[in-house]
């Protein structure tokens, strides 16, 4: 309380707290990490629940501030395919993770009549492809609201590496936009909007891990043994000087039907790894075969980490891998041999699966 208090007094801060818009405010807050920024604040209060205060500035109008939002990665721990759709997308299974590695996407409203992005990471889209200003135009669309905003993308999460990153950005931008104009939208109906923007996107809307099903679409939260095990496990993430189109990868294996598992195989992988906590029994990605033929750098690195002891996969459709470790010591090790076996400049980070409560 006594911060909560402190902070009203110091950003001259009203509390925006009535009735329904607040709950639905703070709903929708909970999954987001908004930290200070100019005069808008999300932050924990006395009963643990994040409360949004909207600013005034000197003459007491409300000022449009940026709202800082982070926007992790995830890895699919076990990803399985089961066969194409009718809609042309596949059927999955897959157990997939957030980091805390990832992106930073800060927002505000604009008095214009367009949006703007600025973004220095590479071959990240500029023009209106990006999936940020997808979001936006699509928020619009569902708010019925002419609101525009500015959009500064800390670009971090490598493009193309199935670690989500475009996905990321565009659920961040959805829980900003609810955020910043107070419109509501339940989880569900930011995971509805998010699904038309892109398969692995509703994921994003809570970031817990979860068994990830249908095209992705469905989320089913993991058994309590299984959510322990993963909290806070440290990997360290790599990928190759190129990426990998996701289209691509799935166009492959449309045309390999032999890799197509039945579903029993990755319930088989789930209860295994449940009942023994060995991650042999889980890590899987059906897209290593499909990507290995093509890219040869993948599986030779993977199998070069696998004789040396590590447990280690692709993640999504690639190009990026991982591999869990116990330490720093562990850590360096694995980089010397990416840069050995990928160059010396390949992107490389050391991190951990999130620890968030159940
Ligand atoms: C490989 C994963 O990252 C695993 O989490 C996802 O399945 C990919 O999800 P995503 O990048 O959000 O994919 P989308 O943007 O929805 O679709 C990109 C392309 O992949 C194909 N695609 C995607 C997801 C899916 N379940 N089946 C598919 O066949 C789509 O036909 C599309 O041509
Ligand atoms: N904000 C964004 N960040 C990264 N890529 C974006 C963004 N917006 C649009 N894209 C486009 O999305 C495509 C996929 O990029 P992304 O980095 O999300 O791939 P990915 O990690 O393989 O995705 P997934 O794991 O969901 O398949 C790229 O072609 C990129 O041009």
């Amino acid at each position: 309380m006594a911060r909560a208090s402190s902070l009203v007094s110091r950003s001259r801060a009203r509390i925006s707290w009535h009735g329904f818009r607040f709950v639905m405010a703070v709903k929708l807050a909970w999954p987001l990490r908004i930290w200070q920024s100019a005069k808008v604040e999300i932050f924990m209060a006395a009963n643990h629940f994040p409360v949004l205060l909207d600013s005034v500035n000197e003459t007491g109008e409300e000022s449009h501030d940026w709202l800082k939002l982070s926007a992790p990665a995830k890895v699919n721990l076990m990803l399985s395919v089961h066969g194409r759709r009718p809609d042309g997308f596949h059927e999955l299974t897959s157990l997939v993770a957030a980091l805390e590695f990832g992106d930073e996407l800060e927002i505000r409203r604009n008095g214009r009549e367009q949006d703007t992005l600025l973004s220095e990471g590479e071959d990240v889209p500029q023009d209106d492809t990006n999936l940020v200003l997808q979001a936006a135009r699509l928020f619009r669309r569902e708010c019925a609201h002419e609101q525009y905003f500015d959009f500064r993308l800390n670009k971090q999460i490598p493009v193309g590496a199935g670690l989500g990153g475009g996905s990321s950005d565009a659920v961040a931008a959805l829980k900003g936009m609810n955020a910043l104009l107070e419109t509501g939208f339940s989880r569900e109906k930011i995971r509805e909007m998010a699904s038309t923007l892109g398969s692995d996107c509703p994921f994003f809307v809570d970031a817990t891990p979860s068994l990830m099903r249908g095209r992705g679409e469905v989320l089913e939260p993991i058994d309590p043994y299984l959510f322990n095990r993963l909290a806070g496990q440290r990997l360290v993430l790599f990928r190759p000087d190129f990426g990998i189109n996701t289209a691509w990868a799935y166009g492959r294996l449309a045309s390999m039907p032999e890799l197509y598992e039945g579903h029993a195989i990755a319930e088989t992988r789930l209860r295994e790894f449940s009942r023994r906590g060995n991650w042999d029994d889980m890590l899987a990605n059906v897209f290593e075969e499909i990507v290995g033929e093509k890219f040869l750098a993948i599986p030779s690195l993977l199998e070069i980490l696998g004789k040396r002891g590590y447990k280690c996969m692709m993640s999504g459709s690639g190009s990026a891998c991982f591999a869990l470790v116990d330490g720093k010591e562990q850590a360096l090790e694995i980089k010397e041999v990416c840069q050995e076996c990928w160059g010396p400049n390949i992107f490389w980070v050391e991190t951990s699966l999130t620890e968030q409560k159940m």
